[in-house]
């Protein structure tokens, strides 16, 4: 039985696939399978009847798992980087005699290189994943807002994650910026951002209300205070925003009266009603946006500074279009689509008038692109909207348009064949029409060109076409 247990022994210890060594109590090695030594970097020998403590010594085993195990007298586990660049787990432990004294040492050891390595790279796609999960968030809470905040341009997206961080705080805000380019679609957004959600967002535009009303606009009246006044008093804007978010628009308007009253409520959080006798608490977050230059204002005298230093604690500078023009293209097709929808139609830019609004500066900037598309769509019979149809200002930019399509840049240019020069036009033109239309037949209509010929250019270019059909 002896006998026949060691060769069962030596077979299972050979056939493993792990190194296994076992040792008596001196630290000699009496079996092993030398032939998983290669991972140790050395070439499969007999090492029965070498002391691990010599291995050890000539760095073969640094450490040997077999002499920790000798020295502790118990079960070890140690992960040993190779001289050959591996990875390996060793686990050893005892084996004691009827008498309690450690006679052999069995220890085993695996490879471990590739699932380190697979680790690390788990790891790595974690961290990724990680990434695509706020990304999606993002864009998420984007859609979830009211209005959808389009945008391409890296200047937008930096304003974007700020506006991100900032929302979920009570900071006041002020949105510095032209009309149209979108303030109040903004200061919305931080509202339905912020833990205040659920509480009012309530919108004055400083601009629209007559000097002689604003304070009891603002600060609402009590019965009777003045003639005219309501009999049972009014709550004023201020008061209706209790708890939520106060967005005062065109603030650059705000008699300067009312700014020390203003001022005022910041500074106390509390509010008297025109003609009332007791304070209220009130308790909102403040944004403001203007298209006024404020700090000159400070300096004129026409705008308090003390008032000013308190809105602007975070400003934020949305640029006009004409600075980001990567915007365009994805906010002309939104409210194309939109708008269409609105009307139940299905309106078409030509590929000329589509280069021709990417190249306008749009000093109106994106309401102006809304009103445009509206106007046009409402207003063109043709179910092609074609250059003719817009507005002259916007055909002035028809010459350069035309002459410099957006993707060229006029150095390269010179060193191109004229053929080369067509195929790149007719290759973006293509493509443009390929992202507005559902058919090829309604491609060939928008770029004045027969079916067949559509199909047969998508064919020509297919492979120079990145035709995004997500
Ligand atoms: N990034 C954008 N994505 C989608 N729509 C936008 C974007 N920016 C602005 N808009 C739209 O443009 C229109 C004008 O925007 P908004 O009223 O927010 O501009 P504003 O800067 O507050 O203008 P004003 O100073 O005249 O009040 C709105 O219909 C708004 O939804």
């Amino acid at each position: 039985m002896g006998e026949e247990l060691e060769l069962m022994l030596a077979k299972i210890i050979e056939t493993s696939n792990n190194n296994i060594t076992i040792t008596d109590e001196h630290g000699t090695i009496v079996y092993s399978n030398p032939t998983h030594w290669t991972m140790y970097g050395l070439e499969a020998d007999a090492y029965i009847g070498k002391s691990v403590y010599e291995l050890e010594e000539s760095g073969v085993l640094s450490p040997s798992i077999n002499a920790l195990v000798l020295k502790e007298k118990k079960e070890v586990q140690i992960l040993q980087h190779t001289t050959s660049g591996k990875v390996v787990m060793s686990t050893g432990f005892p084996i004691f005699n009827k008498e309690g004294r450690l006679v052999r040492v069995v220890s085993y050891s695996q490879d471990q290189t590739e699932i380190v390595k697979l680790q690390k790279q788990y790891q790595q796609l974690q961290s990724k994943m990680a990434g695509y999960q706020t990304e999606v968030e993002e864009l998420r809470e984007k859609e979830a807002s009211h209005h959808p905040i389009l945008f391409r341009s890296s200047t937008m997206q930096h304003i974007f994650t700020t506006i991100q961080r900032v929302a979920k705080t009570d900071a006041s805000i002020l949105f510095l910026g032209e009309s149209g380019v979108g303030k109040s679609t903004l200061a919305r957004y931080i509202h339905d951002q912020s833990e205040r959600h659920k509480e009012p967002f309530i919108e004055v535009n400083c601009s629209t209300i007559p000097e002689t009303l604003f304070e009891s606009e603002m600060f609402g009246y009590e019965p009777g205070s003045f003639t005219g006044a309501h009999k049972s008093g009014k709550q004023g804007l201020i008061e209706q925003a209790d708890q939520g978010t106060l967005f005062l628009d065109e603030i650059g308007e705000l008699p300067l009266s009312i700014q020390v009253k203003l001022l005022k409520v910041l500074q106390e959080k509390k509010m008297m009603r025109v003609g009332g006798k007791e304070e209220r608490h009130v308790n909102f977050r403040l944004i403001t946006a203007t298209n006024q230059p404020l700090k000159k204002m400070v300096d004129a005298g026409t705008f308090r500074f003390d008032l000013y230093y308190r809105l602007n604690v975070i400003p934020i500078r949305i640029p006009p279009l004409v600075e980001r023009p990567d915007d365009i293209p994805i906010l002309l097709q939104h409210y194309l689509q939109l708008i269409n929808d609105k009307y139940n139609v299905e309106k078409k830019l030509h590929a000329t008038t589509y280069d021709l609004l990417v190249h306008y500066e749009w000093p109106g900037n994106v309401r102006e692109m809304e009103n445009l598309l509206e106007r046009l769509i409402l207003t063109i019979e043709d179910p092609v909207i074609r250059p003719e149809h817009l507005p002259i200002e916007l055909q002035k930019t028809r010459k350069e348009a035309v002459e410099y399509p957006t993707s060229f840049d006029a150095n390269r240019e010179e060193k191109k064949t004229l053929k080369e020069t067509v195929e790149e036009v007719e290759i973006e033109m293509i493509a443009r029409a390929y992202q507005q239309c559902k058919t090829t037949y309604e491609m060939a209509e928008v770029l004045g060109v027969s079916q067949p010929s559509v199909m047969y250019k998508m064919k020509k270019y297919k492979d120079r076409l990145r035709l995004n059909t997500t």
